[in-house]
């Protein structure tokens, strides 16, 4: 299995944990490089949160996806703001409790892409 499977198959295999507001939020170079890790998720407005946009072929497939992101979240404890259309969806993920990145928002994006996927 080569080292990007690896980094992915460990963040699949990780779930979201509460986080305190005086945890540290991820710096730059560890969400670079998780990034590189997270097919088509990039962080727009200077690392604030990362984002990616699904497409789909009509409407109940776009919401069919939001309803399966939705119960993923309330699984996990850490909610997307979602933003849907007819034939797309944009996610955006931010950990609201320290107002910066953390390895929840990987987990979620990894397991959010391993949807699509399916
Ligand atoms: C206690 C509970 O885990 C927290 O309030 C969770 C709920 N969902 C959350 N979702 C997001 N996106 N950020 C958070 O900080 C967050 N906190």
């Amino acid at each position: 299995m080569s080292e990007n499977n690896d980094i992915l198959q460990s963040l699949l295999e990780q779930n979201c944990t509460e986080i305190s507001p005086k945890d540290k939020a991820l710096i730059i170079p560890s969400i670079e490089s998780n990034l590189s890790h997270l097919d088509g998720w990039d962080a727009p407005l200077n690392y604030a949160s990362i984002q990616k946009t699904f497409g789909f072929k009509n409407y109940y497939q776009t919401v069919s996806f939001v309803n399966a992101v939705t119960y993923l979240a309330q699984k996990q404890g850490h909610h997307p703001t979602i933003c849907f259309g007819y034939n797309s969806c944009e996610i955006t993920l931010v950990t609201h409790d320290i107002k910066g990145l953390s390895m929840n928002d990987m987990i979620m994006a990894a397991k959010i892409n391993a949807l699509y996927a399916d």
